[in-house]
């Protein structure tokens, strides 16, 4: 029965056997091996043959071993137990040895000539290495059976060289250091380090590079080599005792056949027996022999590499259980496997729809699991969108911009026709303002098409490395959500449009907000009176100063300003002195609560301008007279005072008596609430007559009107083009995308199609299969011994 020990190594080199055949070098699971480093001709290929006891590794000048070579030795008891073993009883009996090597990329072939062995090597290591005397990282893997090895796992390594020979690369030492180091460095290593007996041992290259790796000399056991080639009268007994270098495996001092033994062909059989009488015999080291020499070599790396496993196997499982949770998770990210069938391809498919439409609400709702922090995104971006370029983009408008005052003066005249206009003309404020609703389309459709781009870098951020699995599926799911969504651009787009031709199909002078010919007068006024005063204010200060102001004067002078005119109504109070000076187009600031306090002593009647200009009986012949130029109030004047309080401002009669009148309804309510904008001065075209003082007032107060009326349009689009795509776009397309795609894409003649696998997603998701199937063998094989 096979001990505990040989247990443990089979089981070691069960799992080296599965890693190296299912996953190569690279399996990211160590395992406990012995790594022999030494410098160049130090002896190693002869220790390890010493050890098989079989002539095997390539012999030569200069550097030989130039691949690592794993060497696992297997034990095989010589009474026939299995079918291999008992092949191998056969083949005894057919004359043949039983012992045999076999190579990880040969498997099956069995070699049973050692020399073919060595042969194979030589061939394998130029295919890779090449044939000059470069060297290559990646292993040769051998297996030797035989009844008379001790179960073991060695790798042999390039030795270490000073100087590059021939077409050895310039770096090669460096090459070659950092291939040891790699090896040795795995704290799974027990690093065999061999410096021949005939060098100094300060000098070993191999006890200063296990030093580096292993400090403390925990798992280095050190092999001197030539002991029979030490200067006569010298020997290594305190190196050997472990007095001069410490060791905590210590040294065995080993003799292996000479460069001529080997030419005078000396069996290995012989040579062993030499060794063992070498120290037998040797004065010095006859009282140690029994722990020296190959064979207590070779005894010895088996204990210390069973105990060394016994050691390492809980982080040997600890670390398979990581890794298998690490594949696990890669491979659910493939999908789960169970659903790889035919039969299961169409709930495949419907899942994977699901998960997408599911993926791309998320997105928009911004319930996603993998939120950016990086930057807006999904429906975060939509609400930027909405508030931020598009309100911006609204709010930057400037309703007049575009109306040079000669725009304003010829419409006015065009829609006042051939007789003389007696007040402010409404037509052309109509004629006006419509056309300038339009500013606003082109906000509006960017807002549309900004919102749809989202949604459309939305989709295409939907999958999933599940779905990327299926590229075919994926781009279909794509093409269906775009066409869906460009389906609805039209409609949406269409809506936006119509919204603001609506608001171009009626101008609503009767809204709550709008300013009114009374509001816009009156902030004309305003702001025409506060320039008066502040020109009257500065006129007095140069007056002091000259300090030549006559009582008379000054009176008048101080009777002009403001206080004075406080319990009028404002726009008598600008007449009074408008009508017999030139209006500056430049108006002053303002401010809403000015406004409102001038309007709070008129009378909430609609019909403010009947009644203000009834009740201002005093100052309305000023008033009228700038209004009605050089006709006098006359005609107008009566059509004014016989208007019935009662009657809606705007109402149809309303109407047409103001278009009978070419006079806009004055409303004091539309002051409420408005702010009215300084606007700048327009400079006067010097081709253009100038304009007279009417006329500037008429083409400013058209201008105010169109900004207050513009602004409450502006006001009802900002607010209903984001709802509009949010109900035609958004909305829409989150709840009929999940029936979309099954109604396009969910039929049994697609499904082939559409789960056609990505080769190269393929090729890793089968890798990280394999992966995973090896580390739940090598967990069983653990789980077995442990
Ligand atoms: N006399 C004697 N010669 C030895 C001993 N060990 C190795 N040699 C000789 O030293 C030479 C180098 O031995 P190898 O075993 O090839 O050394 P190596 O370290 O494997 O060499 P590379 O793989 O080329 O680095 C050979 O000619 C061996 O015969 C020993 O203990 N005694």
């Amino acid at each position: 029965m096979a001990s505990l020990g040989e247990d443990l190594l089979g089981t070691v080199n069960k799992l080296q056997d599965l890693v190296f055949n299912t996953i190569g070098s690279d399996s990211g699971l160590d395992l406990p091996q012995i790594v022999v480093v030494g410098s160049q001709s130090s002896g190693k290929s002869s220790v390890l043959e010493n050890i098989v006891g079989r002539d095997f590794l390539p012999r030569g000048s200069g550097i030989v071993t130039r691949r690592p070579l794993v060497l696992q030795l297997i034990n095989i008891p010589t009474n026939p137990e299995n079918g291999e073993k008992k092949d191998a009883a056969e083949r005894e009996s057919e004359g043949q040895q039983q012992e045999f090597g076999e190579f990880l990329h040969q498997l099956g072939r069995r070699y049973y000539d050692f020399s073919e062995i060595r042969r194979e090597i030589e061939a394998e290591t130029a295919r890779i290495a090449g044939s000059n005397k470069g060297i290559n990282r990646s292993p040769i893997n051998l297996k030797i059976y035989s009844p008379h090895v001790l179960s073991l796992t060695l790798v042999d390594l390039p030795g270490l060289t000073k100087i590059p020979i021939g077409d050895q690369p310039t770096d090669i030492e460096k090459q070659t250091r950092n291939l040891i180091l790699e090896y040795i460095a795995k704290p799974n290593s027990i690093i065999l380090a061999v410096s021949p007996a005939n060098q100094d041992l300060v000098n070993s290259e191999a006890l200063k590079l296990a030093r580096q790796v292993d400090a403390q000399g925990k798992r280095t056991i050190g092999v001197l080599t030539k002991l029979d080639l030490m200067d006569h009268g010298t020997n290594a007994l305190e190196i050997l005792s472990g007095r001069v270098y410490p060791l905590k495996l210590g040294f065995i001092g080993v003799v292996n056949r000479s460069q001529q033994d080997i030419q005078g062909n000396k069996s290995l059989g012989e040579a062993l027996k030499a060794e063992a009488d070498f120290f037998r015999y040797h004065p010095a080291y006859r009282n140690m022999a029994h722990r020296c020499g190959t064979q207590f070599l070779a005894k010895s790396l088996n204990q210390i590499l069973m105990q060394h496993i016994r050691e390492r196997l809980p982080d040997i499982k600890a670390r398979l259980n990581t890794l298998m949770g690490q594949t696990e998770q890669e491979l659910m990210s493939y999908g789960d496997m169970h659903f790889n069938g035919k039969e299961h391809r169409g709930p495949l498919i419907l899942q994977l729809m699901t998960r997408f439409a599911s993926s791309f609400i998320a997105s928009i709702d911004g319930t996603s699991s993998d939120i950016s922090t990086k930057e807006l995104c999904g429906g975060a971006r939509i609400y930027y969108i909405f508030n931020s370029v598009f309100g911006n983009s609204m709010n930057a408008i400037d309703p007049t911009s575009n109306l040079s005052v000669m725009d304003i003066r010829t419409a006015i005249r065009n829609s006042t026709g051939p007789r003389p206009s007696l007040f402010v003309p409404e037509l052309a404020f109509d004629l006006l303002v419509k056309p300038q609703i339009r500013l606003l389309e082109p906000p509006a459709h960017r807002c549309v098409e900004l919102v749809y781009e989202e949604l459309i870098k939305i989709c295409h951020t939907c999958g999933n490395t599940e779905l990327s699995r299926f590229p075919r599926l994926q781009a279909k799911l794509i093409e269906v959500v775009s066409n869906l969504l460009r389906e609805r651009l039209g409609p949406c787009s269409q809506y936006v449009e119509s919204l603001i031709a609506i608001q171009r199909a009626y101008v609503n002078t009767n809204h709550p907000n709008f300013l009114g010919a009374a509001g816009a007068m009156s902030s004309v006024m305003s702001s025409k009176q506060e320039k008066e005063r502040r020109e009257a204010a500065m006129e007095r200060r140069q007056r002091r100063k000259v300090g030549t102001i006559a009582a008379s004067v000054a009176g008048s002078v101080v009777n002009g300003e403001a206080p004075d005119f406080e319990d009028a109504p404002q726009e008598v109070m600008g007449h009074t002195r408008a009508h017999s000076r030139s209006l500056s187009p430049t108006t002053g600031l303002i401010d809403a609560p000015s406004i409102t306090s001038a309007m709070n002593g008129r009378p909430s009647s609609p019909h403010v301008f009947a009644n203000s200009a009834a009740s201002a009986n005093k100052s309305s012949d000023s008033f009228l007279q700038y209004f009605f130029g050089k006709e006098g109030p006359g005609q107008a004047q009566t059509n004014v005072q016989v208007r019935p309080m009662t009657e809606p401002a705007f109402g149809p009669n309303m109407r047409r008596m103001a278009q009978q009148t070419r006079e806009i309804p004055f409303d004091a309510r539309s002051m409420v609430g408005t702010t009215i904008e300084d606007e700048p001065a327009t400079p006067q075209d010097p081709a253009e007559p100038a304009l007279t003082e009417r006329e500037q007032m008429e083409t400013e107060l058209i201008r105010r009107l169109i900004t207050s009326y513009f602004n409450i349009v502006r006001e009802i689009i900002a607010d209903q083009v984001p709802k509009a795509i949010m109900h035609l776009l958004v909305n829409h397309s989150k709840d009929v995308v999940q029936n979309r795609l099954v109604t396009e894409l969910y039929r049994e003649e697609f499904f082939h199609d559409l789960l056609y696998e990505d080769d190269n997603i393929k090729a890793e998701r089968e890798k990280c299969e394999r992966l995973m199937e090896t580390y739940r063998q090598a967990a069983r094989i653990v789980n077995d011994v442990v």
